[in-house]
């Protein structure tokens, strides 16, 4: 049996250079900003950040440590948006953690595997990591939570109306299903039609990765028989209760935080002060921080070039109908109340 990984448990340089090969200094322009560990640049292609070089990555101490806080959050539900600004905050280090199929398994099996899949970080700064993909393999939560071998880490989910949710993953699946490397897949899938009426028509009939997607949300969301569909993904996902029950078996409750993923679109400084408080971080975020464009919030910060409205995010999306919308919400409200009951407090969407 492998041993727990320690809180204080860091990965120093030798092993963790071997994984990044740091910048050379020189190389760099004008435009790039030292933040901790790494330099941030930004350009008209995007955003990007490299390695500081060794000789400041050694003076400021720099090395891979076990996060003091995770996102267990679900998908469509804000996770990358507030694990991106949460990076702006100068006592934090956050990372999406680097899923792959498979590679939540082997990492978790092997503590090395799994500091060094963390973000470099000063003393000073707090590892933050979004793990939302764990909804969809919960048996690792134990692991997770047992091998991490701290009664101090912190947890956090941020969760919207599960029909908005259910509304943002449809769009995001149908172009999930489009791209390149998917089209092997489509095909095969596009085998195992959820309705056999429907095969002579161009439109999307398939079962993809717990999905099934027809032409409309309306349609995907309802089974052959008209009944609202439990066991899409679609809806699944939005059966918050179930996924947080699971938590909270493994998560006291002083050490989960559920934050307004609603609240966080229309007040993101709001939900972060929040969280500061939660991590027990400095107060620094503020609203001067943000510009709205459109719909979003983006933050606009001189010392990380790199910050900004977040590519693949806000993709158009056809207005539900009012009938369908009407019945997902009835179909999500008791799901809703026990979710309010167990947290013992109440979402502004639910
Ligand atoms: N400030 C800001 N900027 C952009 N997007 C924002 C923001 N705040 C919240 N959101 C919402 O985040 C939704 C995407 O959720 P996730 O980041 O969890 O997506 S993912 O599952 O990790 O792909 C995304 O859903 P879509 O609008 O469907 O893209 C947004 O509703």
């Amino acid at each position: 049996m492998q041993s727990k990984l320690d809180v204080n448990a860091n990965l120093h340089l030798k092993v963790s250079t071997q994984l990044i090969r740091p910048v050379n200094i020189t190389s760099l322009t004008t435009g790039d900003k030292l933040w901790g560990c790494y330099y941030y640049y930004g350009n008209k292609l995007g955003a990007s950040r490299n390695l500081a070089g060794l000789d400041v990555l050694s003076e400021i101490n720099c090395s891979r440590r076990v996060p003091s806080a995770i996102l267990l959050g679900v998908k469509k539900c804000g996770s990358q948006t507030l694990t991106g600004f949460l990076d702006l905050h100068p006592d934090v280090v956050s990372r999406v953690f680097p899923f792959s199929e498979n590679t939540i398994s082997s990492l978790m099996e092997n503590n090395d595997a799994f500091l060094k899949a963390m973000p470099l970080s000063t003393p000073n700064e707090q590892t933050f990591i979004d793990m939302i993909e764990i909804q969809n393999d919960p048996q690792f939560l134990p692991h997770l939570t047992t091998n991490l071998n701290s009664n101090t880490t912190k947890y956090l989910l941020i969760l919207v109306n599960p029909v908005a949710r259910a509304q943002s993953d449809y769009v995001h699946v149908n172009v999930k299903m489009k791209l390149p490397q998917n089209s092997k897949l489509v095909k095969r899938e596009i085998m195992s039609v959820w309705d056999k009426k429907l095969l002579h028509r161009k439109e999307p009939n398939v079962l993809f990765k717990g999905y099934r997607i027809a032409g409309t949300l309306e349609r995907s969301v309802l089974n052959a028989s008209g009944i609202i569909d439990k066991g899409n993904n679609l809806i699944k996902k939005g059966i918050y209760y179930d996924y947080v029950k699971e938590i909270l078996k493994y998560v006291s409750r002083d050490r989960l935080l559920v934050v307004d993923g609603e609240q966080f679109i229309s007040e993101p400084w709001l939900v972060l002060r929040q969280v500061e408080k939660f991590l027990g971080i400095s107060s620094y975020f503020k609203k001067s921080f943000f510009t709205k464009i459109g719909k979003f919030y983006c933050p606009v910060f001189i010392e990380r070039p790199d910050a900004g409205c977040l590519k693949g995010k806000g993709r158009k999306k056809k207005k539900i109908d009012q009938k369908t919308n009407k019945r997902l919400q009835r179909f999500f409200q008791p799901y809703n109340r026990k979710l309010e009951n167990l947290l013992g407090e109440k979402l502004s969407w639910m």
